[in-house]
């Protein structure tokens, strides 16, 4: 099937906190990975000269139920205002557990209450430290018209691999860092395994 938008319906936001706003939600055909990875079209997406995109990897426990485990879930908060105001994309990636899945993930989390790190946790169960491809995600992009954008993410893998991918990642827009007593560790090993641009605070 040719690359292309499948759908596109209009939907309001109104999130836990009263913020509000509408997302274009976008469904898309002949994605690389077959999977039904979506994007949010939010602000005056389509007339932003250069638009703010975040590529989002779902995280079931952080999105949905508000787990402190990790940054997740503020983080997506974060981005649909921030990218409501200046117009752009969120994109909403199928790649639970950094792409190993949710059960996956589970059963890492359980091996850190043990100790392990989050990478490390991965190791142990025969997956490697990151699976994600951002191969559908370029394509997501050319599909919208978005051959150039600023890319907002502290992880230094993913302008890495759009670029690589042929997008054209005119900047590197950070995230804010959504610290707690119970993601530090999480926080702290994606600094050091994977050069994350996260300023953390010194003492948590
Ligand atoms: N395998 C595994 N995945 C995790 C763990 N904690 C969070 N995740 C997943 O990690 C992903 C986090 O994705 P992102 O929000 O894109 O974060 P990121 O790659 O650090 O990059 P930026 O937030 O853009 O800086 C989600 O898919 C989570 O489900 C963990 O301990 N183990
Ligand atoms: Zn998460």
């Amino acid at each position: 099937m040719s690359l292309g938008i499948r759908s596109r319906v209009t939907v309001p936001l109104k999130f836990a906190d009263g913020y509000s706003t509408t997302a274009e939600v976008i469904t898309f055909d002949g994605l690389a990975d077959g999977k039904e990875h979506l994007a949010l079209a939010l602000g005056d997406a389509f007339g932003a000269e250069v638009p703010l995109v975040r590529p989002h990897s779902e995280c079931l426990t952080g999105d949905v139920f508000g787990s402190e485990r990790c940054d997740c879930g503020p983080q997506l908060r974060e981005a649909v205002e921030r990218i409501a105001g200046v117009g752009g994309f969120l994109l909403y990636l199928r790649q639970e557990g950094r792409g190993i899945g949710l059960y996956a993930k589970l059963d890492a989390y359980a091996l850190q209450d043990l100790g392990l790190d989050t990478y490390e946790a991965n190791r142990a169960l025969g997956h490697a430290d990151d699976e994600r491809d951002y191969t559908a995600a370029a394509q997501m992009l050319t599909a919208l018209g978005a051959g150039t954008v600023d890319l907002l993410t502290n992880n230094p893998d993913k302008p890495a691999q759009l670029r690589a991918s042929g997008v054209d990642v005119r900047a590197v827009v950070p995230t804010q860092v959504h610290a707690s007593d119970a993601n530090v560790r999480y926080l702290q090993a994606k600094v050091s395994h994977t050069a994350h641009t996260i300023a953390l605070p010194l003492a948590v």
